[in-house]
């Protein structure tokens, strides 16, 4: 993001979207590398080059289920023709113990088999008898109900090309080859290959564990009934959510009275399990805003956390700074619903990515045609309206309004429509900017 020179913190200065979120990244580093086993690694970055200990498959081995048998032996088979060879066993995945095929021999074999010594092809057992003497097969007997499949005479009905349906040993990959490099995000086919090399664990940067904390009397969770004045807490699982989504492991702190003394507790007991905290409400200018009032406090050990206003609508007072003995990041959001959710889509989120190592910390933008007007966007404000983008047409159409309590318009939009500082009304048509939320 581009910003501006000015960095004083002087109360009045107002802060743009892009100075704020400039600031916040550049105070942010990525976690610690630590080992972790192969499924607590999904989505992490990978901090080691990743080499190749075994080829892959170790071993020749059969693609099909069928019979292994030498290619001469079968040259000019047909149906009504079949080259009759003398079953010499059964070689199934796992096996250690192989027979030897000789001349006029065929091994019964599974998927994922060894080749046996003296086999050069697999015939599918589709293109033979089966062993049963009649026509072509469309399996095999199980083993359990059949045994003497492993035996006596099968009849191939076509011929084959030496190795076919035979996958070679190395055919993947080989020994010493780079599996994976640093800096790879580890998604399930990452987390594939890493276990079929035998990789059991990997050095990654862990996954930031975020503590999420909502703020207000008022809040009551939901599935409990409301009492006068009261409402549900929605920011606290929200955010959570939100959290979890960007990649963090998050731990979601009930509502917390705004009471000082109770939310100055409650920061100090999280601070032992976050790498990174963020609060809801409280921020503003109200007689109750008590996060304000006990975090702006804060100074020596404790840290320090700077409340501003930025050029911004809905997410206009934000809170930001390092606090607790390992100066933990702290973000205060405000408490109005969308402007809390906004507000961790366009800092929070990029917060936790940075703390992952990733390098795509943002959400991607596109430049789409908005299907309406857009009017009184507040000047020299960035807004962040909520709107449903249709990949097929490339549009955007704004749902609901601009307040910040509008939760439903929220739940109902897959993107932000991003109207800048210097223009308050956008005409059906125009092009404006979206932050994709899938
Ligand atoms: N005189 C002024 N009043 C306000 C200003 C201002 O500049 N001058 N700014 C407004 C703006 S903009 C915002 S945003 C809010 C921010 O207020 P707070 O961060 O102090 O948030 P609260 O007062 O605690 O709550 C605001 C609103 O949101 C509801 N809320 C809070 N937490 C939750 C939650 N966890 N789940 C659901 N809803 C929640 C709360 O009940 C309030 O309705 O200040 C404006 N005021
Ligand atoms: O800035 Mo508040 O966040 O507009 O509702």
């Amino acid at each position: 993001m581009s910003g501006t020179t000015d960095r004083t913190s002087h109360p009045d200065r107002v802060w743009s979207v892009a100075d704020h979120m400039d600031d916040v990244l550049a105070k942010i580093r990525p976690l610690e590398p630590i080992e972790l086993q192969l499924l607590d690694a999904q989505g992490c970055v990978l901090v080691e080059d990743v080499t190749v200990p075994i080829a892959l498959p170790p071993f020749d081995n059969s693609s099909m289920d069928g019979y292994a048998v030498r290619v001469a032996d079968v040259a000019g088979a047909t149906e009504e023709y079949p080259a009759a060879l003398t079953v010499v066993g059964d070689v199934a995945a796992g096996t250690g113990d192989l027979p030897t095929i000789g001349p006029g021999e065929a091994a019964r074999i599974m998927t994922g088999a060894p080749l046996p010594p003296g086999a050069e092809a697999v015939v599918p057992v589709e293109w033979t008898d089966g062993g049963t003497g009649g026509g072509p097969a469309a399996t095999m007997r199980a083993h359990s109900a059949d045994p003497a499949g492993a035996s006596g005479e099968v009849r191939v009905h076509r011929p084959v090309e030496a190795r076919a349906h035979v996958r070679a040993r190395g055919s993947d990959v080989t020994a010493g080859e780079p599996a994976l490099a640093a800096g790879t995000v580890l998604g399930p086919p990452q987390i594939a290959l890493l276990a079929a090399i035998g990789r059991g664990s990997v050095t990654v940067r862990p996954r930031p564990r975020v503590v999420i904390m909502g703020t207000g009397s008022e809040l009551v969770p939901p599935g409990e009934p409301l009492g006068p004045g009261q409402i549900h807490d929605s920011n606290s699982f929200a955010l959570t959510a939100a959290a979890r989504d960007a990649g963090a492991i998050a731990y979601r702190v009930g509502a917390v009275t705004d009471d000082a003394e109770t939310l100055r507790a409650t920061i100090e007991d999280q601070l032992i399990r976050a790498d990174l905290i963020v609060t809801s409400g409280g921020v503003s200018v109200g007689a109750y805003d008590v996060v304000k009032e006990t975090l702006a406090d804060l100074s020596g050990e404790e840290g320090s956390v700077e409340f501003r206003r930025l050029a911004m609508q809905p997410g206009k007072p934000q809170g930001f700074g390092l606090i607790g003995p390992d100066r933990t990041p702290l973000l205060a959001l405000p408490g109005n619903p969308v402007s809390s959710y906004v507000s961790f889509e366009l800092f929070v989120r990029p917060a936790i990515r940075t703390l992952m190592g990733l390098q795509d910390v943002h959400r991607f933008t596109e430049r789409v045609r908005c299907t309406e007007d857009i009017t009184s966007s507040p000047k020299g404000k960035r807004q962040f309206l909520r709107g449903r983008h249709d990949p097929v047409s490339g549009t955007v159409t704004p749902v609901g309004g601009a307040g910040s309590h509008l939760v439903k318009a929220l739940a109902h939009a897959n993107c932000l429509i991003a109207v800048p500082e210097d223009v308050t009304d956008i005409a059906a048509g125009d092009e404006v900017d979206v932050l994709l939320l899938g």
